[in-house]
C-alpha cells in the first residue's frame, strides 16, 4: 500500500483538490479531519463533474466526496483489492484513521516484482536439475566391481567400511586400473547414495573452464556466461559425493580454491559474493605420484594431506593376474550383448592372457575384449584372433624370410606406438606407458606415418 498520502481537509476547495491532485500526480485524495480520521474520498472524476455543473472552484470538497467507502484494515489480505468494485481502498486503523491507501497500481506493481523474484529462483532451480539430470543420466550405467585376488578383495573391503565415514578419500592406480569403479562404489554404499554422485575429470577441462564447471558462476559473472548463472559441479553434488578425478592435473589457483572449499565447506559462484553452504562428500583419484609433486611444489603440501585422509591404492592389473579370466568373463558379457553377439574364449586364449605379463591395465583388456568380438570370425575367439590384433603387421611379416633385423624391429615399435596411442588415447600418456618422453613418442610416430595430432 502507498503510506505516503496526500489528503485534503474537509473544507478544502476544489481549486485545492485540482491542484494537489495535478502536482502529486494521483487520482484521488482522501478527505481526512485534523486528527487524519477518513470522512471520505474525492476522485478526479468528482471534479471533473463538478466542473461540468459549473460549480465555482472555492466549492469545498465536503460537498462532492463520496463518503460510502469501501476501507481496509492493516490486517486484511491485499488480493481483496480485486474483489472490491473499485480502484483505490483506503486503509484505516481502529480508530478510523487512515494510515495508507492500496490500489490496483500498487497491486500490479508487488506482483511484477514477485514475479520477477520467483522466475530468477525458478530458473535457477531448472538449471540445477537439468545440470543434476545430465550428470545422473551420465552415471545411470552402474557396474559391478569385478575381481578375484585378494589384493583386490582387499581394496573392495576398505572401500566399504569407509563408505559410511564421511571422511574425504584419495584413490591412487595407475591410469584404467578401477580408480572410478572403486568411487563409484564407495558413494553407492555410503549413506549419500540417493543424493548425486558426480565425477569430473580435472585433466579433460580446459583451465580457463575448470573453475567455473566446478564453482559455477554468477550471472554476467563474463561475457557468453548464462544470464542466469550456473551451479557449479560442487553445488550438484550437495549432499552426495563429488569425484575428482586426475586431481594431480589440477592447476594451482585452483588447488587454493579447493583448499578453501575443504576448510569451509563453502563455496563462492565465481563473480560471487555471497558465500553457499555445502555438504559434499569428496573423493579424489590420481596415478601421479601426488607426495612426489609435493615435494616438487608443484601439488599443495596443505591439500594433500586434506585429501589423502583414507588413502585407497589400487593394483595395477600385472599384480593381480587373477582377476583376468573373470574380467574378461565380464567384457565378453557386456559386449556380446552391445554387439548381439554371443562369443567365447578359447581357454588357451584366457591362460595366454593370464600367464604372460599384461602390459595394460582393465581398460586395456576391455577394449581388447571388444575389439576381438567385433573382428573374430567365428565364435570362439582363439589365441590367433589375438595376435592378429595385437601385431598384425609384424606376424605376417615374420613369414618372409627376406625382412632384415631393421625392418623387424622398425614393425614391432611402430606397432607398440600404435597400441600404445589407441588404448591411452593421448600422446602424453602412451609415451609414459611406454617409458619414452612425450617429444620422443612424437617424433617416433612420425617417422612411421602414425597420425597425433601434432
Ligand atoms: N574391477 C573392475 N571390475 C569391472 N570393471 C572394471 C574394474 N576395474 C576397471 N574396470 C573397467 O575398466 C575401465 C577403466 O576403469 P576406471 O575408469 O575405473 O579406471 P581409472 O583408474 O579411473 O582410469 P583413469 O585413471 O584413466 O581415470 C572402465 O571401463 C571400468 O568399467
Amino acid at each position: 500500500m502507498t503510506t505516503n498520502l496526500v489528503t485534503i481537509k474537509p473544507e478544502g476547495t476544489l481549486r485545492e483538490a485540482t491542484h494537489l491532485m495535478r502536482l502529486n500526480k494521483v487520482d484521488a485524495l482522501p478527505v481526512v479531519d485534523q486528527d487524519y480520521k477518513l470522512l471520505g474520498l474525492i476522485t478526479k472524476s468528482h471534479v471533473l463533474d463538478a466542473f461540468l455543473n459549473n460549480l465555482p472552484a472555492d466549492t469545498p470538497v465536503k460537498n462532492l466526496m463520496i463518503t460510502e467507502l469501501f476501507t481496509f484494515t492493516p490486517e486484511d489480505d491485499a488480493d481483496k483489492t480485486w474483489e472490491v468494485p473499485v480502484g483505490r481502498v483506503p486503509v484505516v486503523d481502529n480508530e478510523g484513521k487512515i494510515i495508507g491507501i492500496v490500489t490496483r497500481t500498487d497491486l500490479i506493481r508487488s506482483y511484477y516484482k514477485e514475479l520477477k523474484r520467483l522466475n530468477s529462483i525458478l530458473n535457477e532451480r531448472v538449471e540445477n536439475y537439468r545440470e543434476a539430470l545430465k550428470h545422473f543420466r551420465e552415471s545411470q550405467y552402474q557396474q559391478p566391481v569385478i575381481y578375484k585376488s585378494s589384493a583386490m578383495e582387499q581394496v573392495v573391503e576398505l572401500a566399504r567400511r569407509v563408505a559410511d565415514i564421511d571422511a574425504t578419500v584419495l584413490i591412487l592406480g595407475e591410469s584404467g586400473s578401477g580408480k572410478e569403479v572403486i568411487a563409484t562404489l564407495i558413494h553407492q554404499e555410503s549413506r549419500r547414495c540417493t543424493e548425486n554422485f558426480i565425477k569430473i575429470n580435472c585433466s579433460a577441462i580446459p583451465e580457463n573452464l575448470l573453475e567455473s564447471e566446478l564453482f559455477g558462476y554468477e550471472q554476467g559473472a563474463f561475457s557468453g556466461a548464462n544470464k542466469n548463472g550456473k551451479p557449479g559441479l560442487f553445488e550438484l553434488a550437495n549432499h552426495g559425493t563429488i569425484f575428482l578425478d586426475e586431481i594431480g592435473d589440477l592447476p594451482q589457483q585452483l588447488q587454493a580454491k579447493l583448499l578453501r572449499v575443504l576448510q569451509d565447506k563453502e563455496i563462492y559462484r565465481l563473480g560471487g559474493t555471497t558465500p553457499r553452504k555445502l555438504n559434499v562428500r569428496i573423493i579424489a583419484a590420481t596415478n601421479k605420484d601426488l607426495a612426489q609433486m609435493v615435494k616438487n611444489k608443484t601439488f599443495r603440501e596443505d591439500l594433500y594431506y586434506r585429501l589423502n585422509v583414507i588413502p585407497i591404492t589400487i593394483p595395477p592389473l600385472r599384480e593381480r593376474r587373477e582377476d583376468i579370466p573373470p574380467l574378461i568373463n565380464y567384457f565378453l558379457e557386456v559386449f556380446n550383448k552391445k554387439h548381439g553377439y554371443n562369443k567365447i574364449f578359447a581357454p588357451e586364449l584366457v591362460d595366454f592372457l593370464t600367464e604372460q605379463p599384461w602390459p595394460g591395465n582393465v581398460r586395456e583388456l576391455s577394449n581388447t575384449v571388444d575389439r576381438l568380438i567385433i573382428i573374430s570370425r567365428g565364435n570362439i575367439i582363439t589365441l590367433e584372433d589375438y595376435q592378429n590384433l595385437t601385431a598384425p603387421s609384424t606376424k605376417i611379416k615374420e613369414n618372409h624370410e627376406d625382412l632384415s633385423l631393421a625392418r623387424r624391429l622398425d614393425n614391432v615399435e611402430k606397432s607398440l606406438l600404435l597400441k600404445a596411442l589407441e588404448t591411452y588415447g593421448s600422446t602424453r600418456k602412451a609415451a609414459k606407458a611406454l617409458g619414452i618422453s612425450q617429444a620422443s613418442f612424437i617424433r617416433k610416430a612420425r617417422k612411421h606415418g602414425i597420425k597425433t595430432g601434432f
